[in-house]
């Protein structure tokens, strides 16, 4: 079907105007005003923002293998639903994408069964474990566009460099969870006075900043194109900062729950403040702000989490790590950044879109222009609304962002020219 949306706002030479746009056979054919189609089917959207749909390059849809947690369905919904057009799907499902077979698998499923875009990511070792490398360019062939250890770091350093010799040469991102095991300690909330409050086990900066110090010093020596997941410690912005200053071929992302809380907003045991990594100091979360407004911190994933309700009821010692964020994560970047003036809404949406897609060179452009894929988000800027838990499309309510009053309500989301969301819809 074809559709004509009118009365939109689009960013437009950084202003927020009037304009409509014409959908045909998928992708946008016509920007402008008094546009007219008689064979498109016509939406006034009443000066709703008009946004390039979303790009999240971290989620997390745990089929197979925990289906109870979310499926390429559920979780592709709440994508969807969050304005997300593009999600790249994490490799620590049970069987493992360390081979060809099952990445084709994975290819085919995500396609047949997700109702936005989804790219997969494919291992770098085999089930995701120890030193065997996979075969980084049978696995690009069967249609992994990077690939990631996601949930560990990779502890050994040859298996890292092998890795990264091997991933420049295909030519696709490496993306990287970095995590020292060795400096954990059965730590389950970052260390520092909130956690000694709380009297629990402390997670130090330096799990993080060990381990990126070192693939640093690997991705300069090897060229891979190393990008550094969910990015959360103001040491990390510094070194990277300092990395793409020496032209290391370094991209990065931070999540939204790493911007907007700090161990101090975690009001107890409760394991929906339970993720890794942890929420650090306000100081942390001060310096990725920074990060996010100098470019050093190219774009914003969600890292979507999705877990049982109980699994994390239980105490921040046994709940697992991860909270999800594909449908709350516009909404509460743009109430609580750019409403503020913190960030301005082109800035928000060229991390949430065009960022993204630039640094893993997706075909999503993130980009409204004509002859472009039709991938568009609406969203309500101006109405308050409650995140809650019967509102979600994830089979996950692990979040503490539940019964928060945010703006930016997703009104409409397009997948190549047709709605995979619409507001007040059918589940
Ligand atoms: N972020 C998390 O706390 N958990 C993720 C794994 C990961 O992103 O490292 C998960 O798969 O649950
Ligand atoms: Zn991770
Ligand atoms: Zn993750």
């Amino acid at each position: 079907m074809d559709y004509l949306l009118k009365n939109g706002r689009l960013l437009i030479n950084d202003h927020l105007q009037i304009c409509d746009l014409l959908i045909t056979d998928g992708k946008i054919a016509a920007l402008g005003n008094d546009l007219t189609a008689a064979a498109a089917t016509t939406l006034d959207l009443q000066g709703n923002f008009v946004s390039p749909g979303l790009v999240d390059l971290h989620v997390h849809l745990r089929d197979p293998g925990q289906t109870y947690k979310e499926t390429i369905r559920t979780g592709s919904l709440a994508a969807a639903h969050g304005g997300f057009t593009f999600i790249g799907a994490m490799p620590n499902v049970t069987p493992v994408p360390d081979n060809v077979q099952q990445v084709q698998t994975m290819v085919q499923r995500n396609r047949a069964e997700g109702v936005v875009h989804i790219g997969q990511y494919a291992t770098i070792t085999t089930e995701r474990t120890g030193r065997q490398l996979v075969d980084f360019p049978a696995l690009k062939a069967a249609g992994a566009f990077a690939f990631s250890n996601d949930g560990s770091g990779i502890q050994n350093t040859a298996t890292m460099e092998q890795a990264m010799r091997a991933v420049a040469e295909v030519g696709l991102p490496l993306a990287a969870h970095v995590e020292d095991d060795s400096l954990i300690h059965g730590g389950v909330m970052n260390a520092g006075t909130r956690a000694e409050q709380l009297g629990l086990p402390g997670i130090s900066n330096t799990v993080e900043t060990a381990q990126l110090a070192r693939d640093l010093a690997l991705a300069q020596a090897t060229g891979v194109h190393y990008h550094v997941c969910h990015v959360s410690t103001a040491e990390s912005v510094q070194l990277i900062r300092d990395a793409k200053e020496a032209g290391v071929n370094v991209t990065c992302e931070v999540t939204p729950h790493h911007l907007l809380l700090s161990d101090q907003d975690i009001p107890a045991d409760d394991g929906n403040y339970k993720m890794n990594p942890p929420l650090r100091s306000e100081h942390d979360r001060q310096a990725l702000i920074v990060g996010l407004l100098d470019g050093t911190i190219d774009c914003i994933a969600t890292d979507h989490a999705p877990h049982s309700d109980a699994e994390k009821q239980q105490s921040m010692r046994q709940a697992p790590f991860g909270i999800i964020g594909s449908e709350m994560a516009f909404s509460l970047l743009y109430t609580n950044f750019v409403k503020t003036r913190i960030f301005t809404l082109k800035q928000l949406i060229n991390w949430l879109s065009q960022k993204p897609a630039q640094i893993f060179q997706l075909a999503t452009s993130g980009q409204l222009s004509v002859g472009q894929p039709a991938d568009i988000a609406v969203f309500d800027l101006d109405h308050p609304y409650q995140i809650t838990a019967v509102s979600l499309l994830s089979k996950g309510h692990n979040t503490p962002f539940i019964d928060t009053q945010v703006c930016g309500e997703t009104v409409y989301t397009f997948v190549a020219g047709q709605i995979a969301y619409q507001r007040g819809g059918t589940k």
